[in-house]
């Protein structure tokens, strides 16, 4: 533990977007896992990309969804990546992604799954020279041994790993808190919405409709994560919040996060299959909370806080929280993230981010500006 906490303040990190490649002049090689929400937009973006000039120099060889694959070294075309996979016979294993980026020059994995399993993998082919982007928090912001992995993994391979989609969907997030290390800054807070389809939520409920229909809309429109539970309990933000927490250097465990779950026991203890009929267990609780926000003049908004405390410990906290309409947390609209670093610079006044934190376009962006950073340097 104090070796990672050693490592997590020596050095700011050097994720993709700040190192240079070396195999620049070379065709990259890319592995796409999950074709669903935001797999199918990075296809689809690739697909756009055909006459423009961004895809020169990449070739998509491996696609796959949790059942079949289809590899190909000459390249497949993404915009019938879907049907050929509808289409394949090839089973969806994790040992063919090697295989399949065989050759010179950069071999990049792109997550795009909610898969613990591939997560799993990170390190292994991090370690082996593949560059790993990923949307997928679960390497990076569960177990800090896990974590820990994933760096030395890195660095034993001389590989990056991209990340900027797993905090804010692509917002300059955790960029910006590598660079302010970088630039010698400590962080000491950090506070902020975390969560896209929370704020959706909290944006458009209004008190009067069930709640549970909006959640319906906000998974219909793929924002929230496969299963909502992940996103209602604070599961989803705990994961942000500990990533943010990490670039910042600090090395927090799982658990030293307080996480305030907005399901109902029994919701949670529900098979998954079980869990939309289920969504209406929500609806008293939530607007028993908005009436009494209400009656306060407060709005409702699911807020990630991260704060130096005075004896140099960490206070990480994730919960629904009353904040009155003029508070900087309570702005933003649809999906926005809303999000205050303090650093030695920015110690009275916090520099504030904001934008869309989550969707299937800006998510498949933020993955590929990272394809992008690795393959251009
Ligand atoms: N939806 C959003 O706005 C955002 C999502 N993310 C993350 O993106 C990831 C994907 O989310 P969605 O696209 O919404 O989920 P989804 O459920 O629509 O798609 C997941 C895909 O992964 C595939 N998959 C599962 N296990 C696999 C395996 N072992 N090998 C290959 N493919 C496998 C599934 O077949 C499916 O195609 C999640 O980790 C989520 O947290 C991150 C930022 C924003
Ligand atoms: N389910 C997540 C999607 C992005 O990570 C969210 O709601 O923010």
């Amino acid at each position: 533990m104090n070796a990672v906490v050693e490592a997590l303040r020596r050095r700011p990190d050097h994720e993709a977007g700040t190192s240079a490649g070396s195999h620049a002049a070379a065709r990259a090689r890319l592995a796409l896992l999950g074709t669903g929400t935001v797999g199918g937009a990075v296809l689809a973006r690739l697909a756009g990309w055909r006459h423009s000039g961004f895809a020169d120099g990449l070739s998509l060889v491996h696609v796959a969804n949790s059942r079949y694959a289809s590899s190909a070294a000459a390249g497949i075309d993404p915009s019938s990546a879907r049907d050929l996979l509808a289409g394949s016979i090839q089973p969806a294993g994790l040992d063919a992604v090697p295989v399949a980026l065989r050759g010179t020059g950069h071999r990049i994995v792109i997550d795009a799954t909610a898969s613990a399993e591939v997560a799993a993998r990170h390190a292994e082919w991090l370690e082996q020279g593949i560059h790993v982007v990923t949307a997928c928090k679960l390497a990076r912001g569960t177990a800090l041994a896990d974590w820990q992995a994933v760096e030395d993994a890195r660095t034993r391979g001389g590989s990056r790993y991209g990340d900027s989609a797993t905090v804010g969907a692509g917002l300059p997030l955790l960029r910006s808190i590598r660079e302010l290390r970088a630039g010698g800054d400590r962080i000491h807070a950090i506070a902020g919405v975390l969560s896209g389809s929370l704020a959706w939520l909290f944006n458009h409920y209004d008190g009067l409709r069930p709640f549970s229909g909006f959640v319906r809309r906000a998974r219909d429109a793929g924002y929230t994560e496969p299963d909502p539970r992940e996103d209602l309990s604070g599961e989803d933000v705990r994961r942000k919040l500990l990533i943010l927490a990490r670039a910042a250097g600090v090395g927090l465990e799982q658990e030293m996060v307080d996480v305030d779950s907005l399901v109902p026991d029994a919701l949670a203890a529900l098979v998954r299959e079980d869990v939309d009929a289920a969504l209406p267990q929500l609806d008293a609780p939530m607007r028993e909370r908005y009436a009494q926000a209400y009656r306060n003049g407060e709005k409702l908004r699911f807020v990630a806080r991260l704060e130096r405390m005075d004896d140099d410990g960490w206070s990480a906290k994730v919960g629904l929280a009353e904040l009155p309409p003029g508070h900087p947390l309570a702005g933003g609209a649809g999906t926005d993230n809303r999000v205050a670093i303090w650093s030695d610079r920015y110690r009275e006044q916090p520099l504030l981010i904001q934008g869309p934190g989550a969707g299937a376009g800006v998510t498949a962006a933020g993955l590929l500006d990272d394809v992008l950073r690795i393959v251009h340097g």
